[in-house]
């Protein structure tokens, strides 16, 4: 029976809802007045949180009214049944970050939490919430939800775990706060014999409340002295009942919407910054997420380059040299010029020593045809063979002789491996360079004069030239997409799964600040990431990425992380 003189805070009118097949409310009625402490009982399971979540408005009835004298998420105060706090945050940080959320100044932060540390016994403000015992952190828990001085206060279980002492502590300073200052609090709990100190006491069962009054009247009108019997009685009563209470068919209205208005809907610069210092000392602290986040992907670079931004080396290749025995190329000296009468020196010499030079393994073969042979061989990347005219040829291509009707040097290159291949051509075309180089230098002629009339430049930087180059940049730029997008994903599904999103939206955060706050992180991550692998590839590989343009590829690697970070959330 409702009573028109008194003034309701809460009020829940024939209200159906169904998860699937099962039946949570079936039209279940519950009237909580204003300035009192109601006590929601029930058996495990029976719906008490998700009646709870339909009263602020994070659920919806199926059908049925819910009625709030509060207007604003601002004026309620909300415990979970689920910790939903940042572990990695100390109390004291705590505290900072939800009074920050509800706008609070410093001041006021500041005399709430001593206020409530000592209501309820959390001595040691500097200790990390992972470090807390189950009814410390629960403690905490159900201190942010009294922070902000809240004129409804909702609380799942929040005297789980807690000592009896303290619990009936905690149940005297409820009681204060109702008496003295007005407040409306909704406590669920398991232990039935502490609802004694509720005004009102609603016994939920099968969907319904079985029974809305104080807990005297409940212990006259079953004529018990606990309520722990008037409990079993009722639910016998219930059971007794069951056929009528079954064919309550659900009548399908609308649910009427009266949602509680967010605490503010514009974008606050305060609760960003709140939220990305949040973010940060979670990231900074969280060893494994530093580890995945930072150390990995270096880790990765290291062996990209190793793998691809080095030269290969010590990779075999057979020759034969008709010019000279091998052996006599080591008292080979140069210092002459190639055109003098008296050059006696066997050019071949500077070719094989540029390939040693280069750390290829030099395999002398007895002739031209065990060397072709020797291509046959699974690892040996190439066979080079030198005639017996190597130098002479090679004067008269100097001086443009037209009697050069062979070719005296030949080579046979693998195809076995495409990267290894690409690079012993191009060792070829610099050993060719080498050796003009050498040989015209001490005849005082320019060696370009010979050299490809062609200056090869690539749009990048004259340091970016070869596939190495160009590959690290491709692998940096991806590196970058796939952290940010794993990284902004684990966070907005850690933040969900903890419930830790929920209760900051319901401290006032909106969508928009949540995504800033972690835009920043990324794009900080994402900075730091990305010099950190460029130092990696100059520095330690002497591997160029660019050497023009860097602007351009700066803003490519934002932008591909950026991407990466939408992509992930
Ligand atoms: N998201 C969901 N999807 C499907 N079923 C759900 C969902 N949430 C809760 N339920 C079911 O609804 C029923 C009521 O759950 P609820 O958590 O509200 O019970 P409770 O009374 O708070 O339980 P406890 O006292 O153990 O916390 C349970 O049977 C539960 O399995």
């Amino acid at each position: 029976m409702i009573n028109e003189d008194i003034q309701y805070e809460v009020q829940v009118t024939n209200a159906y809802k169904n998860y699937g097949a099962n039946n949570v409310f079936n039209g279940l009625n519950m009237n909580v007045t204003s300035g009192s402490i109601y006590g929601l009982l029930g058996p495990s399971g029976c719906g008490k949180s998700t009646l709870l979540h339909c009263i602020l408005g994070t659920m919806t009835l199926d059908s049925g009214t819910i009625d709030l004298k509060v207007e604003s998420l601002k004026d309620v105060g909300y415990m979970p049944q689920d910790l939903c706090l940042e572990t990695e945050l100390t109390i004291n940080e705590t505290f900072e970050y939800y009074g920050t959320l509800y706008k609070m100044n410093e001041k006021s932060i500041k005399t709430k939490k001593v206020e409530l540390t000592t209501f309820l016994q959390l001595s040691n403000t500097d200790s990390y919430i992972k470090d807390l015992s189950g009814g410390q952190s629960r403690r905490v828990s159900l201190a942010i939800s009294l922070l902000h001085d809240p004129k409804l206060i909702i609380l799942d279980e929040p005297t789980v775990g807690i000592d009896p002492i303290l619990r009936n502590d905690i149940w005297t300073e409820f009681t204060k706060m109702v008496v003295q200052h007005k407040k409306t609090i909704i406590i669920t709990t398991h232990y039935i014999e502490e609802a004694n100190q509720a005004n009102c006491i609603g016994l939920m069962r099968n969907g319904v409340i079985i029974e809305e009054k104080s807990p005297q009247d409940i212990l006259t009108k079953c004529n018990t002295d606990s309520l722990e019997s008037a409990f079993l009685e009722l639910c016998c009563n219930q059971d007794k009942n069951e056929n009528h209470m079954a064919k309550n068919v659900p009548a399908k209205e609308v649910p009427r919407k009266n949602k509680l208005k967010k605490i503010e809907n514009n974008i606050d610069f305060h609760r960003i910054k709140a939220l990305f210092k949040k973010n940060w000392q979670v990231f900074s602290r969280d060893y494994m997420l530093l580890f995945s986040v930072i150390f990995l992907p270096l880790l990765q670079m290291f062996n990209f380059c190793n793998a691809i931004g080095n030269d290969f080396k010590n990779m075999p290749i057979t020759f034969k040299n008709d010019e000279v025995n091998y052996e006599s190329c080591k008292n080979f000296s140069t210092q002459r010029c190639i055109f003098d009468e008296s050059f006696n020196e066997a050019m071949s010499c500077v070719v094989l020593d540029y390939f040693a030079s280069q750390n290829y393994k030099l395999i002398e073969v007895k002739d031209q045809e065990a060397g072709e042979m020797s291509m046959n061989n699974a690892g040996n990347m190439a066979f080079i063979y030198f005639q017996r005219n190597y130098t002479k040829d090679l004067i008269k291509y100097i001086n443009r002789d037209d009697n050069i009707t062979e070719y005296s040097i030949f080579m046979h290159i693998t195809n076995e491996n495409f990267l290894f291949k690409n690079q012993i051509r191009m060792d070829v075309y610099k050993s060719y360079n080498h050796l003009m180089k050498t040989v015209l230098n001490n005849c005082n002629i320019n060696p370009r004069t010979i050299n490809l009339p062609v200056d090869v430049h690539t749009i990048v930087g004259n340091d970016v030239k070869i596939y190495t180059n160009g590959i690290i940049a491709l692998f940096i730029e991806m590196t970058i997409f796939f952290l940010l997008s794993s990284f902004g994903a684990s966070i907005v599904l850690t933040e969900k799964i903890s419930g830790i999103l929920n209760r900051s939206m319901f401290a006032g955060v909106n969508l928009m600040e949540f995504s800033t706050a972690l835009f920043c992180l990324c794009t900080l991550i994402l900075s730091v990431q990305s010099v950190l692998f460029c130092l990696i590839s100059y520095v330690l590989f002497f591997n160029p990425i660019i050497t023009s343009g860097l602007f351009l590829y700066s803003f490519g690697l934002l932008l591909s992380g950026w991407i990466g970070f939408l992509f992930g959330k």
